[in-house]
């Protein structure tokens, strides 16, 4: 973090100054404090007069300087958040999928709002905090000790104890905020699910469950932050009254003095007023120690994120598909002891379209997943025109893989920024696209057509419109390989036959379909049909291969009606 704290030097240096220069008016007032008092003892009118004029041109500059202060404090936090704040995003967004779905979202969230806030507060704030004790403590001090050394002595005596306190209870302190944080970000999450899934709450009435799921959360929060909080308030509390006691020994020692005649009554209130400008730095010392040392752990988090490398740096730029994909002997398992694919072969070529088909939990979806790069802990190859996917660079790797998922993510935007994703296109292509995915009956039903907001997640759209502008999104990118992971599941029939008919004709277009619907006629435009059967290829043909083999695609097409209900006559004339 140190980085940062130095990021705007200049600033830095500006707020040390004049934190410096506020000091020193403190002294400034014990000292006139003094001459009042002395003047009063003395009965000198003339001299009381004067110090009076000149106390209320004090009071005003230390007013104008104390506002600057605080504004050019606020200057360097602004600025200085404003680049952390940049930066981390920047990592995070910069992250490959693997190493962003090793974290839940909530954690990012949390270290967005909550931890953010606390950095500000106790790290940055606490620093500049500390500079500004540090000074008045040491200003007081030599003044004290030009008064009269002897004080100094009573200082040293009792001020070992303010110090003392943060080492002894620091690494408790620290360990409470880090279990009050971690409490804060599993109630994000937890709050996060049951807003996403108030709909599933109210339809299956589990509210009262739900309400004490949110009751648990809810006082393991408030459990860490009273915990953090009794713990802080003791050391606190602590250092307070090895304060007072620092106090009390200077007023006891003064006075003593001012009896002896060694010190006048001036200097004594002199004493007193200083004695604040130690005691309390002291005191804020030690809680700024603590805050510093508590916030370690939070620290950590951000230093993670801020120092993790971007494994995207070094790989290989591969700008066009030549040839093909190749899965080699390719097994993986998500948990160790569970394969999830087992010596998986087989091979794309340049412009086939290849669908994916098996009963649900055969590894399908995970097979893409590992095209795509979201792992590269498996054995065996996977390799596109006969380089190996772990060394392509991420970027580049979607620069050749467009993917349509079944759960389509939606801005809340318009309808075309939903589709071009923050480029621009040209109308003419946005609207050859727009005919290629099924979307021109709904663009022209709407009063706004393409600018028609979808709004939160798309929640104004029904689920087969979110999926044929997930189709329109990944076309528009113009990738030579298209990913479609259950991408028409949404659809009705007739309309999933039409769109994938067109994306079919698309000849250069190599496609990789996983699809649960088994329908002959879509089927059978297929080059290839790759069957998988717990993590195991079953059978590789084109659909007449595999009915005519009479083997476990087979069984699969006949048992979801394919070849009885008749449908296939259906669909192909809806298609004519
Ligand atoms: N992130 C994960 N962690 C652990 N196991 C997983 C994970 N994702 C999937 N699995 C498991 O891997 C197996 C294969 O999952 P996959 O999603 O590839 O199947 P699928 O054939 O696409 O299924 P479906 O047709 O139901 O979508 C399943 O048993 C699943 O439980």
């Amino acid at each position: 973090m140190k980085k940062y704290l130095y990021k705007h030097k200049g600033l830095l240096i500006i707020n040390i100054i004049l934190m410096f220069v506020l000091t020193l008016t403190d002294i400034l007032l014990a000292l006139g404090l003094k001459e009042i008092v002395d003047s009063g003892v003395n009965k000198n009118i003339d001299r009381f007069k004067e110090i009076l004029f000149y106390a209320i041109i004090f009071v005003i500059l230390s007013f104008l300087l104390d506002y600057i202060v605080d504004v050019m404090k606020a200057k360097y936090i602004n600025k200085t958040f404003l680049d952390l704040k940049e930066d981390l995003f920047s990592k995070l967004i910069q992250k490959d999928i693997m190493s962003f779905r090793k974290q839940n979202i909530s954690h990012y969230i949390s270290m967005f709002t909550n931890d953010i806030t606390m950095l500000e507060q106790d790290y940055f704030n606490t620093i500049l905090d500390f500079i500004y004790q540090s000074f008045r403590l040491i200003t007081a001090t030599v003044t004290i000790v030009i008064i009269n050394p002897y004080l100094l002595v009573t200082v040293i005596i009792v001020g070992g104890l303010p110090i003392l306190i943060p080492n002894l209870f620091g690494k408790k302190v620290s360990q409470y905020k880090k279990e009050f944080s971690d409490s804060l970000s599993n109630f994000t999450t937890s709050m996060k699910e049951f807003l996403s899934g108030y709909e599933v709450i109210k339809s299956f009435n589990i509210e009262n469950k739900i309400k004490e799921e949110y009751a648990n959360f809810n006082s393991e929060v408030e459990r860490t932050k009273y915990r953090f909080k009794v713990i802080s308030s003791f050391v606190t509390a602590l250092s307070s009254v090895s304060g007072f006691l620092m106090f009390l020994a200077v007023i006891v020692v003064g006075t003593y003095m001012v009896i002896k005649g060694l010190m006048t009554v001036g200097y004594l209130i002199a004493s007193v007023q200083l004695m604040n400008y130690i005691v309390s730095p002291l005191g804020n010392l030690a809680g700024d120690i603590n805050k510093i040392k508590s916030i370690k752990k939070i620290n950590e988090k951000f230093m993670e994120l801020l120092f993790s490398t971007v494994s995207d740096k070094e790989g290989i730029e591969k700008v066009a598909f030549n040839d093909k994909i190749e899965f080699k002997n390719v097994s993986f398992s998500y948990k160790e002891g569970r394969d999830v694919l087992k010596d998986v072969n087989f091979s794309i070529s340049k412009g086939e379209k290849c669908a994916i088909v098996g009963s649900s939990g055969s590894g399908k979806t995970t097979i893409l997943k590992l095209l795509l790069g979201y792992f590269d802990d498996f054995d065996g190859e996977i390799t596109i025109d006969g380089i190996d996917i772990r060394k392509i660079k991420a970027d580049s790797l979607y620069q050749l893989i467009s993917v349509i998922q079944q759960e389509v993510f939606m801005f809340d935007s318009s309808i075309k920024e939903n589709i071009v994703l923050f480029n621009d296109y040209s109308d003419n292509y946005l609207n050859e696209i727009i005919e290629k995915s099924g979307l021109k009956p709904l663009i022209n039903s709407l009063d706004n057509g393409l600018n028609t907001y979808v709004g939160e997640s798309g929640c104004n759209l029904s689920g087969g419109e979110r999926q044929r502008i997930a189709i329109a999104r990944a076309l528009v990118k113009n990738t030579p390989i298209l990913i479609l992971d259950e991408a028409t599941s949404s659809l009705d029939n007739e309309t999933a036959f039409k769109i994938e008919n067109s994306l079919i004709d698309i000849k250069e277009l190599t496609i990789l379909v996983v699809t649960h619907k088994l329908i002959g006629n879509i089927l059978e435009k297929y080059d290839k049909i790759i069957v998988i059967k717990e993590g195991r290829i079953k059978e590789i043909g084109t659909f007449q291969e595999l009915i005519d083999k009479k083997g476990y695609f087979y069984s699969l097409y006949t048992i979801e009606g394919g070849l009885i209900d008749g449908s296939e006559s259906k669909y192909l004339s809806a298609a004519e």
